[in-house]
């Protein structure tokens, strides 16, 4: 990557927005949708486009965007941003194509872009041929190629570009790379108008991912320096169980405790969501299985049972997260507890592991803690509870 932006310190709190330099027309888009402030990576998103530049996108050589920042902080809003600047509404043709690995979360976007594009005809694939954005699976986008034109298309989103790129997705990367004409990665040199933006936007996004992409990657959003973090305001435990056969045992004390309204339950199969899902519902009846189904709306006090790839960048309201199987890699932790303290909220995420798995697991989690403070607790057989250990790791 050839430039960073905003690694500076202040860019670490929200900012009101008539604190931040930008065009007047962006500025009574967000103030419509009542955004009062900016988060970080927002901010570092307007800084990048605007400064310098009088409402226009730069057309200079800062053409692809990576957005690194983590769960939570807003990684949304930040590419829609240039959005709202850069389609032409009394066009109508495609001009935006958003991408995400899940349904759910394809869903969760185009609700957002609808309500800062009200203008615009964003569409989840349904009448592609009159949409000014797209916003879908890589599955639906490789059904609908053949019927759609890149003539005008100026913006490429690939949200959770890290899962996207995942092996099993890889071949949709190269049918989209043959629909796009050669305009599309022409060198800053000869391109016009008609240029595209490529933006990746991940929390655990890395270099390798980036070039295997193939793009020459020009600004990087990355207010913390590195995307690969959890957020500062949850705040990590740990209990350990000496056998595997007690960790439904704590987990249950652990739903018992004191404001655990709103909890999200990770396992690592998911073929063992359902399992788990059934037994918890006998104590509680509001356990949900993922993998029946959920709305990206799903607010109310419930105790959601999932897997890893089925909730992936969804925005549930203000969650706690119970791992019931501890997480192998550092990408797993993130975005499993990235589900809670999302915008700057408060969380809290509770790990559960076997006296084995604990080194481990440790290991994992120390490196994307950002405090480094993990509270340390354990499943007391006897006493059937579960047990502060008085220690910090
Ligand atoms: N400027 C803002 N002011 C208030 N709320 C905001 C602002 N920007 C985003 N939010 C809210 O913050 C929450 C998290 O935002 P978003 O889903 O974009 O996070 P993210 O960085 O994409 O997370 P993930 O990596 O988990 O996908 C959402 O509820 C969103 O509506």
């Amino acid at each position: 990557m050839s430039e960073e932006v905003g690694k500076r310190k202040s860019l670490e709190l929200p900012i009101p927005i008539d604190d931040v330099k930008m065009p007047a027309v962006l500025k009574e888009t967000l103030v419509k949708r009542k955004i009062a402030e900016l988060f970080p990576v927002q901010r570092a998103m307007v800084d990048a486009l605007f400064s310098g530049t009088s409402g226009q996108i730069s057309c200079n050589s800062r053409r692809d965007i990576a957005i690194l920042s983590p769960t939570g902080s807003g990684k949304t809003l930040s590419y829609i941003i240039p959005l709202i600047m850069g389609i032409q509404t009394d066009l109508e043709v495609l001009q935006a194509i958003v991408v995400a690995p899940t349904r759910l979360l394809a869903a969760q976007v185009l609700e957002e872009m609808v309500k800062f594009l009200p203008r615009c005809n964003v569409s989840n694939g349904t009448n592609a041929h009159r949409a000014h954005a797209l916003v879908l699976t890589p599955g639906k986008l490789v059904d609908l190629l053949p019927t759609l034109s890149p003539t005008h298309l100026r913006f490429l989103v690939f949200d959770e570009a890290d899962r996207l790129m995942a092996e099993s997705y890889f071949s949709w990367l190269r049918q989209l790379d043959g629909w796009l004409p050669a305009w599309a990665d022409a060198t800053p040199a000869n391109r016009t108008r008609r240029q595209m933006r490529r933006i990746v936007v991940s929390a655990t996004l890395t270099d390798a991912h980036v070039s295997r992409l193939g793009l020459r990657m020009h600004i990087s959003v990355q207010p913390y320096g590195t995307g690969c973090q959890v957020p500062a305001t949850i705040a990590e435990s740990m209990v350990e169980c000496e056998y595997d056969s007690e960790k439904l045992h704590a987990l249950k004390a652990v739903l018992n405790e004191p404001d655990m309204k709103r909890v999200v339950i990770f396992v690592s199969q998911r073929d063992a969501v359902s399992r788990l899902a059934a037994e918890l519902a006998t104590t509680f009846p509001n356990a949900k299985d993922a993998t029946r189904g959920l709305k990206s709306g799903d607010k109310s006090d419930m105790i959601i049972v999932t897997s890893d790839g089925l909730t992936r960048g969804i925005d549930f309201d203000s969650y706690h997260v119970v791992q019931y199987d501890a997480p192998t890699h550092q990408q797993t932790y993130v975005h499993r507890i990235g589900r809670t303290g999302r915008a700057y909220e408060r969380g809290r995420a509770v790990t559960l592991a076997t006296k084995k798995q604990m080194r481990g697991a440790l290991g994992v989690i120390r490196k994307v803690s950002r405090t480094g403070e993990i509270a340390m607790r354990h499943w007391d057989s006897e006493s059937m509870c579960v047990v502060d250990a008085d220690k910090k790791a």
